[in-house]
Formats: C-alpha cells, structure tokens, sequence
C-alpha cells in the first residue's frame, strides 16, 4: 500500500448550497488525517465528494489513479475503502457473509485480515449483523472495509453513538490501520481521537478548511471552539 490520496480544489455543491469549496489535502500512506467542525462545516459532503457519493469538481487522486471520473463502486475498486456514516452492514446477512461479500473479485488481498485486526467479531460469524449492538455494526463495517483490500480507507464519525470503551478501543483500530500502512482519513466530532491519534487536523468551516494542525497542537481546542461559535 503505497498509494496517497490527494484532494484538490474539491468542491461539492447541493443546488445553491455550497457544501464544501476549494478543499485541498493530501494523505500519505501510513498516515491519519482528521476531519474537524461543526454541524454542517461540511464534512461529510467532503467525504461523499472524494468516494464520488455525491457529485463533485476537483481533482481526487489515489496514487496514480485519477477517481474523478469514475462511480463510487469503480473509485472503491481502484482501493478507496469508505466506511459510511450509520454503519451500512448487510441486517439480514451474517457477518460472516459480510465480509465475504466486501472481497474483492480481483482476488487482492489485504495487508491484515479483517478478523486478525477485529478479533471481536470472530464470536459473533454467525449472527446475523442486524442482530449486533452499534459498537459491534461499527466494528463489522470497518472489517468490511479492510476485506476490500483497499490503498485508502476514509471512515465517517466512526465514535458517533459509542460508549467511552468502545471509542478508545475504534480509536486503537484507527491507529492501527495507519500503522499498517494505509492512508487514513476520518471525519470525527471528538476532539480527543484527533488527539489521541496526533493526527493532522483540518478544521472545517462553511465548507472552508480554516486550520490545519496536528491533533496534539494545544491550541487546537480553542481554534475549534473558535470555529464552532463563528
Ligand atoms: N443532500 C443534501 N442536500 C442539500 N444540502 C445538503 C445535503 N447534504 C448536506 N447538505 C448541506 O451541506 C452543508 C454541509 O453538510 P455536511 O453534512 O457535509 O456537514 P457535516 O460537517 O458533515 O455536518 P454533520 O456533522 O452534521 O454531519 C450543510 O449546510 C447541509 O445542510
């Protein structure tokens, strides 16, 4: 996995609304990049605009491959892994079902397996995904990610609705798949996984990125609070 994702200029307009204008980064490989702000700075549009969700003008580059032009399923085959907002497992299907459907036909294989990094869910390969609690639905939508064998995984609130253990233990998944070498991105509300990560933090504001500083910046607390109340 030697692929870095880079974002250029990316704006994602809904009818007049401008959702996110002119954002710019890059996410190396083994690195983990936070998306940081408000309610509506923008964040999720940003994400939706790189997995090609919603529609998009910029560049999106993963490697050498160009994804601008191309469907969310055929961005997710050139290996950008996208665990969405809410979970989005299979209800009905088991886990173990859910990750074999998250494999990639090209036979590509990922740098870990899904249950060697979420032993967790070894107990749980015959339950149906429905039928687990939130935290388990995260953990199993973050498997599913990592069976697609993909270069860059982004992750939309991934604590959303977590208990305080379960949020350390997403932020330790997090920190190991950055570790292994993918490129990280993650939009979050919680100040303290950016720090807990001293990942580099772009702060969002009316679809503006108004900062950029590693998570462990002692002033990022009063940027961001700056940029909630503005
Ligand atoms: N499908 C849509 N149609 C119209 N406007 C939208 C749509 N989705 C988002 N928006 C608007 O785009 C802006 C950015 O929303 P977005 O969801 O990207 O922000 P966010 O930072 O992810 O916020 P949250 O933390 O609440 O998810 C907001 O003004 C929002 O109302």
């Amino acid at each position: 996995m030697e692929s870095e994702l880079v974002v250029q200029n990316l704006t994602v307009r809904y009818g007049a609304v401008v959702a996110a204008e002119g954002v710019s980064f890059t996410v190396k490989p083994g690195e983990c990049v936070v998306l940081l702000g408000a309610n509506g700075a923008g964040k999720t549009s940003t994400l939706h605009g790189i997995g090609g969700l919603t529609p998009s003008v910029g560049t999106v580059r993963l490697g050498d491959v160009e994804l601008g032009h191309l469907s969310a399923s055929r961005r997710a085959r050139a290996g950008l892994g996208h665990v969405l907002e809410g979970r989005h497992v299979f209800p009905d299907m088991t886990v173990a079902e859910n990750l074999d459907v998250a494999r990639p036909r090209s036979g590509a294989k990922p740098p870990v397996r899904p249950l060697e990094l979420l032993p967790e869910l070894k107990e749980h390969l015959n339950r149906a995904a429905g039928r687990l609690s939130g935290g388990q639905q995260q953990m199993l939508a973050i498997a599913r990610a990592v069976a697609g064998a993909p270069q860059a995984i982004m992750l939309d609130e991934p604590t959303n609705g977590l208990a305080p253990k379960l949020v350390a233990r997403t932020t330790e998944i997090i920190a190991t798949l950055r570790d292994l070498g993918y490129a990280v991105l993650v939009v979050e509300q919680r100040l303290e996984v950016a720090q807990n990560l001293a990942a580099d933090v772009l702060v969002l504001r009316h679809g503006h990125i108004v900062h950029e500083v590693n998570g462990t910046d002692p002033e990022l607390p009063d940027l961001l609070h700056a940029a909630y109340l503005s």
